[in-house]
């Protein structure tokens, strides 16, 4: 029998709501963020984080600006208790910043959990027990009535000790754990009877968190359970509404920013998205969709590569090359037709402006990334992107006939190469197809005097070899140059279109000289590099004739 059978699965069933308010919502901003890098980020890595790592990790949450971190389950373990204790004794934790805990419904880990966080100046303790139906009725083999007395016992040992330690100022959270899987008339029965022990007050609210633990439904479903949650959840007004999503079926952030709509005020997750199994909300990610839509995050994210440096190193897990806003590929374009819109609008845009560019949902440069990560080239890449190498690296100007011309020299060495081509091939392959080219003329030498608006112009040449001298006159060089090549080989040579530019920016600097010619009905491209810019324009003439002659008949030349 096949095993990959649907069959086996049914669905989330809708939630009944007359009439739902939140697809109507705008997030304007940022929630109240929580970090659980350290507990839910933590117990689902391979290797649970050393101290060493914990702190660093704790450093890099605290830079980027959290206000609210939970820092471990100091019951669970050791390396928690510990960790706790050093940053409270140290004085590691900064005024503005709140540690939080878990803790489980059982009064020995409670105590435990108070003990960790002797001396803290406030702190979180954040209670759970699971609520859902398959956790009552198969892991906990509870009625519903047993399971909200754990809820409410637990809150009781947790109301008794912080009234033992009333230096620290104690904000309580209670999470009915697998929220998303229990029935919402019971999810709000056992937070009202949790709350109807620690009598929450607008001043001091307590932080009902809901879980969605699995994530098991599309987010419109989660954003419900939220709104009717606000809706019916006993004083309101002492409660701050949290979110915490996981990721299983890949969104996530998308429930979470749902959830926000739907009236929640705070919102737990993990700094690029570790976490059990497909990972916790990623706070990066959902941060920086608010900054992409003008909306202040609360979280400074500018430097990237220290948080994924920092966090792949603690979690010792690799951070995906596609990760929205933070992986390496995600600012670059390979294929032509969005490095050629890439380049027209970065070509348009002035700092200060509205950011309005074609395939770069936000400014790489807001992350720390450089334009020149964003259009990488291969066999899928067009002529935009190429210019854009060279002008950004070398600072070539290339007329548009010269990039369609120069990108079949690129796409026939990617395809060869099967491989991406670095900005210093495509450099070195643009100078062996143009500037390189000096076979079978080269030039030695010029003279030119001006007379009557009227250039002369002799040049020695040599062709195969053999030293020949050319001369002509024209309205300018390139026209004096040109008839006197169309003499000496007999061809009948046309000047379409022609550009230069220097390389530099003093009368040192390089000139380089763009070329289009028509051969014989054809048309041939060219380019020319000298110090001296009348050179770099011959040489670009040259470099043309020299692409043409092979295509041309042998005995057009003469011996
Ligand atoms: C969705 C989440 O992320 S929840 C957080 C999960 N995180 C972790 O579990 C990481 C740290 N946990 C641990 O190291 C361990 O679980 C410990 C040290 C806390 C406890 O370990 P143990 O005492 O061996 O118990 P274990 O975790 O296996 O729990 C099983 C028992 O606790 C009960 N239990 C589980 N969760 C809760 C809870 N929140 N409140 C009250 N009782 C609970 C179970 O019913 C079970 O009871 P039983 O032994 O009578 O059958
Ligand atoms: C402990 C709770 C909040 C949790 O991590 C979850 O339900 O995912
Ligand atoms: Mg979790």
């Amino acid at each position: 029998m096949n095993s990959f059978d649907h069959r086996k699965y049914t669905p989330f069933a809708p939630i009944p709501m007359a009439k739902r308010r939140w697809p109507d919502q705008q997030i304007k901003q940022a929630p109240r963020w929580c970090s659980v890098d350290l507990r839910d980020g933590n117990q689902a890595l391979i290797e649970p984080m050393n101290p060493k790592q914990k702190l660093a990790l704790f450093k890099l949450l605290v830079d980027v600006g959290f206000k609210e971190i939970e820092v471990g389950f100091p019951a669970a373990s050791q390396t928690d208790f510990d960790f706790v204790r050093q940053i409270i004794e140290q004085g590691l934790i900064p005024e503005d910043v709140t540690i939080q805990v878990l803790t489980q419904s059982r009064e020995a880990l409670i105590k435990r959990s108070f003990e960790a966080l002797k001396g803290c100046r406030q702190a979180i303790m954040h209670l759970y027990n699971s609520t859902s139906t398959v956790q009552r009725e198969q892991v906990f083999a509870k009625s519903k009535n047993e399971i909200k007395a754990i809820a409410v016992q637990g809150a009781q040992w947790v109301k008794q000790q912080a009234a033992q330690q009333p230096d620290t100022q104690w904000t309580f959270q209670y999470s009915p754990e697998s929220f998303t899987g229990t029935e919402l008339d019971y999810a709000v029965e056992v937070c009202d009877a949790v709350n109807a022990v620690w009598q929450p007050t607008k001043e001091n609210p307590v932080i009902i968190n809901l879980p969605a633990t699995v994530e098991v439904a599309t987010p419109n479903i989660y954003a419900d359970q939220i709104e009717w949650m606000g809706d019916h959840i006993q004083h309101r007004e002492a409660v701050v509404i949290s979110l915490h999503t996981h990721n299983d079926r890949g969104c996530g952030v998308a429930a979470a920013e749902l959830g926000v709509m739907a009236g929640a005020d705070r919102v737990e997750g993990t700094l690029l998205g570790n976490g059990e199994r497909t990972g916790n909300m990623d706070i990066v990610t959902m941060a920086m969709n608010l900054y992409s839509q003008g909306i202040n995050p609360e979280l400074d994210l500018s430097n990237m590569d220290k948080i994924i440096q920092t966090v792949t190193e603690c979690t010792q897990l690799p951070l995906h090359p596609r990760h929205p806003y933070a992986g390496e590929l995600v600012f670059t374009a390979f294929s032509g037709s969005h490095q050629d819109a890439i380049k027209k609008c970065l070509q348009r845009y002035q700092p200060g402006d509205h950011w309005d560019v074609a395939y770069l949902p936000i400014d790489p440069a807001d992350l720390g990334r450089n334009y020149q990560e964003v259009i990488r080239i291969n066999s899928q890449s067009g002529k935009g992107g190429i210019a854009y190498i060279l002008e950004q690296d070398y600072g070539l100007q290339m007329p548009r006939w010269l990039q369609v011309d120069f990108s079949q020299y690129v796409q026939q060495y990617a395809e060869e190469e099967s491989a991406e081509v670095s900005p210093a091939s495509i450099y070195k392959i643009f100078e062996q197809s143009y500037i390189a080219r000096k076979q079978p003329i080269e030039l030695e030498a010029y003279q030119i005097s001006r007379q009557q608006e009227q250039d002369q112009l002799s040049a020695t040449i040599t062709i195969d070899g053999q030293s020949t001298l050319i001369n002509s006159s024209g309205q300018g060089v390139m026209e004096a140059f040109i008839g006197a090549l169309n003499k000496q080989l007999g061809y009948n040579m046309v000047l379409v279109d022609y550009s230069e530019h220097t390389l530099g920016d003093n009368e040192r600097s390089e000139a380089i000289s763009y070329i289009q010619l028509n051969i014989e009905n054809q048309r041939y491209c060219g380019v020319g590099k000298s110090k001296d810019i009348i050179e770099a324009s011959l040489e670009a003439v040259l470099s043309a004739v020299n692409c043409a002659i092979p295509a041309l008949k042998a005995d057009v030349i003469p011996a």
